[in-house]
């Protein structure tokens, strides 16, 4: 669903993304771990296609973002550290608006609803401004907007930074949710503890590079806090 073949993006003459190759299927969470400025943002930025790669090719449900636009941003979904909404909206209007921009036929107020609740969303905030939600309580709209879309694909950057212990294990347990729906999903996070808990594979990036890829089943958070150390500790 959503791959990236020798990804190499320059920023003038600063080299963000150093020959990035990977894969993930339907179904898989791909988690992106490094420290800042690693590049994870970049290749999020890449799939959107709000960058053009230097070299190297990008493709989502087998189609370029550069390419084909408005096909692949109706596949995809983007969720930042915060999610932007209009605040002076409830959660139930920026779902309709949000839904309507994405070329959402079917926006029933019980379908709005249904996927709001599905986003773990207390009923009684709904119709409440946005402007008054929390953090965590925007990512449910985000969340919901996926689940409406029908979202192939989910691209997270750092969606859990800033978020209550609470609040983010929730908001993984609407990720294996979305992912058992068969959704592909790439997460950048610094959250190495809930990346092992819910990734297929993670990736440790450093200076731009892939330096390993993990099989999340197969390492403990000890090892694969010592690797993750051990990366970033290294030179370029
Ligand atoms: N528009 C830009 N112009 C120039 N350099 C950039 C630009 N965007 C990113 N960079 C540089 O590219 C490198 C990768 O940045 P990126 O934002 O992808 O890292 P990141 O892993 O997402 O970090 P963070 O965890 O801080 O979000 C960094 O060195 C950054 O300074």
């Amino acid at each position: 669903m959503l791959s990236a073949k020798g990804l190499t993006k320059d920023h003038g003459v600063h080299r963000a993304l150093h020959d990035v190759s990977f894969t993930i299927a339907a179904g898989e969470i791909y988690c992106l771990l490094g420290a800042n400025g690693a590049g994870k943002s970049t290749t999020i930025k890449l799939f959107l296609g709000f960058l053009k790669p230097t070299s190297g090719s990008i493709e989502v449900d087998g189609l370029d973002p550069q390419r084909e636009p408005e096909a692949v941003r109706r596949r995809l979904l983007y969720i930042p550290e915060t999610v932007a909404l209009y605040d002076e909206l409830t959660g139930y209007e920026n779902l309709d608006y949000f839904a309507r921009l994405a070329g959402v036929k079917e926006r029933s107020s019980m379908r709005l609803r249904d996927s709001l609740a599905a986003a773990g969303l207390a009923s009684d905030a709904f119709d409440r401004r946005v402007g008054h939600y929390s953090k965590g309580m925007r990512q449910k709209v985000g969340i919901a907007l996926a689940i409406v879309k029908q979202a192939k694909a989910l691209l997270l950057d750092e969606p859990t930074s800033g978020l209550d212990p609470e609040a983010s294990a929730e908001f993984h347990d609407l990720l294996v949710r979305l992912r058992d729906r068969g959704a592909a999903i790439l997460m950048a996070t610094h959250d190495l503890f809930r990346a092992r808990e819910v990734a297929t594979t993670i990736g440790l990036m450093q200076a731009g590079r892939l330096r390993r890829t993990l099989d999340a089943a197969q390492i403990t958070a000890n090892d694969l806090e010592s690797l993750y150390l051990e990366e970033m500790g290294r030179q370029r």
